[in-house]
C-alpha cells in the first residue's frame, strides 16, 4: 500500500466526519448563514498566509529542483490562485481591507498554523509534505464531493467557492503533492512512516477543528 493510501485509513475516521459537517452541509445545500462564511473567509485567509510559509520551509530545505519547483508554484497558486476565491467573496459581502486587518486569527487558526510551522522547521521535506497533504487533500475531496451534485455549483453563492476547490488548477496541484508524498516516502523505515502518519493525522484533526470554529464563530470571550 502506498504511503497516501496508508495516511487515508489511518485519517478516515475523522474524514467521515468532514462530510456530514453542518457548515460544509450549509455550503452544499445552500442553508449556511452568510454570518458564519463571513467569519470563515476571514479566518481562513489569514490561515492561507500561514500555509503559505509551511511551503516555503520546503522551499529552504529542497534538494533537488523539482521539489524546489513544487513549492514555489504552489506559494504562487496559494497567493494569487486560490486567494482570489477569497478576495471575490471579500468583495461580495462587503468586506473591507481595513475590515481584514482587524481580524485576529482565532486560538484554533493560531494553533493549526503554528504546528504546521513547527513540524516544517523541525523536519525535513517528507515532514512539511505530510503537513500540506491533510489541508490540501481534504479540500481537494470536499470540493469533488460537494460538486458531484450539479445544483451546488449552480448556487449563486456558494458555488464559487465549491467550482474553485472542484476545479482544475486546485485539483491537479494536490494531485502533484499526493505523487510527492508517495515518491518521497519510497524506501522509508516504518518508525518513520509512522513519524509521518502522526502529523498528517494531527492535521487532519485540525481541520475539522477548523470547521467547528467555523460553525460556531467567534467565541464569547474572545
Ligand atoms: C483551514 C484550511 N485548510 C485547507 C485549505 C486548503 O488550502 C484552506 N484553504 N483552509
Amino acid at each position: 500500500m502506498n504511503t497516501t493510501d496508508r495516511f487515508y485509513n489511518a485519517a478516515c475516521h475523522i474524514w467521515e466526519q468532514y462530510y456530514s459537517h453542518p457548515f460544509i452541509k450549509g455550503m452544499g445545500d445552500g442553508s449556511l448563514e452568510i454570518s458564519k462564511f463571513r467569519y470563515f473567509m476571514l479566518q481562513d485567509y489569514l490561515y492561507l498566509f500561514e500555509y503559505a510559509k509551511v511551503f516555503a520551509f520546503g522551499v529552504t530545505k529542497a534538494h533537488d529542483h523539482e521539489i524546489l519547483r513544487i513549492f514555489s508554484k504552489s506559494i504562487d497558486d496559494i497567493l494569487n490562485e486560490e486567494m482570489e476565491i477569497h478576495k471575490s467573496y471579500m468583495a461580495r459581502i462587503g468586506i473591507s481591507e481595513r475590515d481584514i486587518l482587524n481580524v485576529k486569527p482565532a486560538l484554533n487558526n493560531i494553533s493549526y498554523t503554528s504546528y504546521m510551522l513547527a513540524e516544517s522547521e523541525r523536519g525535513g521535506i517528507a515532514d512539511i509534505t505530510a503537513a500540506i497533504l491533510a489541508c490540501s487533500w481534504s479540500y481537494a475531496k470536499i470540493g469533488k464531493y460537494l460538486a458531484e451534485d450539479k445544483k451546488n455549483t449552480e448556487h449563486e453563492f456558494f458555488g464559487q467557492w465549491i467550482d474553485g476547490y472542484a476545479g482544475e488548477v486546485f485539483q491537479s496541484n494536490n494531485i502533484m503533492l499526493m505523487n510527492l508524498m508517495n515518491r518521497l516516502t519510497e524506501n522509508i523505515s516504518e518508525a518513520e512512516y509512522k513519524r509521518l502518519e502522526t502529523i498528517f493525522v494531527n492535521c487532519s484533526k485540525y481541520e475539522l477543528e477548523f470547521w467547528n470554529m467555523a460553525w460556531e464563530g467567534e467565541p464569547d470571550n474572545a
